[in-house]
């Protein structure tokens, strides 16, 4: 980043008041009348009505509109561990995206945790205040441990963001690049780097959407995930191939697809030149990616790549799925995200990406056109589609499948963020 570009960002984060959230008030204060309403005495009605039965609080309180973004700073985008504090701008930038693109209240919440048993007890025990959670940026594979616990011991839905919201988006682009390239899932070979949470979530992913585990190889940083290797979790061992490929050089040469969720700068142009026709590089990894665009499409003229940033074409990033996700599993009051919701966020991310791009989103992004196509190959972040698509498909699969506690909602499709609160 330039010396401008790095005081422009941390400018915006400073003024004209530190931070990107705030506050704001739903009901009038302007009265006595309304002061005793709004507190002492009349808060204590709601409160008889909580006790009574804790489904009330959806009624009295925010909680049915509200989510916790937690995280331990263990993973910070790939930053690497820099611990909960310094985790905070990340997670109020999530709590931005959620209002903004799904007008869901977000707190984030950094634990310092010493364990992941900690952090557990931590977040159980407070999990009630939300309607729902995202862990985020939490480090493999304590993260695994560690959604799973609480999606147990939690009544609400839980979702690990780097995990499951990567996943969702990355296999919408895939599906979507693959056929630009006139290639199949099932038939692509595909190398990972990076072997943590989103690179496992992301590769059993592809794999329930038809991508063959014989044509996947994944690397850490110790190189190839093999069979012969003996130092590997059982997360990782899952992708364990027998194979005498040792490196990414070794493993690179032919593949049709890399998936980058790993750290900047690994992949090289000599990497790159030695994939198939028709290249597919999704270098993911944020702020700056395993390869950058430039030099990828310098060494591949015909690769399709993506990254995870908003600043150039094709952004796989889970911004995509995380709001509108949970705008849905929201507004049925789901008990969790399944796999039927995530598979249904696929789809509609998938088939949006191939209808004619709004001229607002054209605007947004200083473009005369955008089509579907090798420099679209997803909607951008900006299309308010993504409300009414995404949130309707997920909704509508979890009442398909039995995790809904409300109807499909009466009030969709949402047009806007406005129409939120419009049942
Ligand atoms: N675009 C998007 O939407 C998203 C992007 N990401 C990006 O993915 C990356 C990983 O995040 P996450 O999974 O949460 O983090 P984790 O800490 O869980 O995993 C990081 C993984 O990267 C591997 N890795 C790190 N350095 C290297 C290296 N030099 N060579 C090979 N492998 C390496 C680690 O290997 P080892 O296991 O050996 O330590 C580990 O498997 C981050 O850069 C993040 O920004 C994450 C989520 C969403
Ligand atoms: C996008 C995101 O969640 C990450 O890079 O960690
Ligand atoms: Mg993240």
């Amino acid at each position: 980043m330039t010396d401008a570009k790095r005081q422009a960002a941390l400018d915006y984060h400073a003024h004209p008041i530190p931070g990107k959230l705030s506050v704001e008030l739903t009901k009038p204060t302007a009265t006595a009348r309304d002061l005793a309403l709004a507190y002492s005495p009349g808060v204590a009605e709601p409160v008889r009505e909580i006790a009574k039965d804790s489904e009330n609080a959806y009624l009295y309180t925010g909680k049915g509109n509200l989510v916790a973004v937690i995280s331990d700073g263990s993973a910070i985008l790939g930053l690497g561990n820099l611990g909960p504090l310094a985790s905070k701008p990340v997670m109020e930038g999530k709590g931005v995206l959620f209002k903004r693109f799904a007008g869901i209240n977000a707190t984030d919440v950094e634990v310092n945790a010493e364990s992941p048993q900690a952090f557990i007890d931590t977040v159980a025990r407070i999990a009630d205040t939300w309607g729902g959670i995202n862990l985020e940026d939490i480090k493999a594979p304590e993260c695994f441990e560690i959604e799973r616990a609480l999606i147990e011991q939690c009544h609400i839905p839980v979702f690990h963001d780097d995990q499951h919201g990567t996943a969702i988006v990355t296999a919408a682009g895939m599906l979507n690049a693959l056929d630009i390239a006139d290639k199949s899932l099932e038939e692509a070979r595909i190398v990972c780097l990076g072997a943590g949470a989103a690179a496992i979530a992301c590769m059993k992913l592809l794999v329930s959407c038809g991508a063959r585990s014989d044509n996947l190889i994944m690397l850490d940083r110790k190189g190839v995930i093999h069979t012969g290797r003996e130092d590997l979790n059982q997360y990782k061992a899952m992708f364990a191939v027998d194979t005498d490929k040792r490196t990414l050089t070794d493993a690179i040469e032919g593949a049709d697809v890399f998936v980058g969720l790993s750290g900047p700068g690994l992949m090289s142009a000599d990497h790159i030149r030695r994939m198939a026709d028709n290249p597919v590089v999704f270098a993911c990894t944020n702020p700056d990616p395993e390869i950058a665009p430039d030099l990828a499409h310098a060494a591949r003229p015909d690769v399709i790549m993506a990254t995870g940033r908003s600043d150039y074409p094709n952004q796989v990033n889970n911004v995509l799925g995380f709001p509108f996700i949970f705008r849905g599993a929201l507004d049925v009051r789901a008990t969790r995200i399944n796999e039927e919701m995530k598979v249904a966020a696929v789809h509609a991310l998938k088939d949006l990406a191939r209808e004619p791009v709004p001229r607002a989103v054209l605007e947004a992004y200083d473009s005369p056109a955008m089509s579907f196509g090798r420099d679209y190959i997803i909607p951008t972040p900006i299309d308010v589609r993504l409300l009414e698509r995404v949130s309707s498909a997920v909704a509508q699969a979890a009442v398909d499948s039995g995790v809904a506690r409300r109807p499909y909602p009466s009030h969709y499709p949402l047009k806007t963020v406005a129409d939120v609160y419009a049942s």
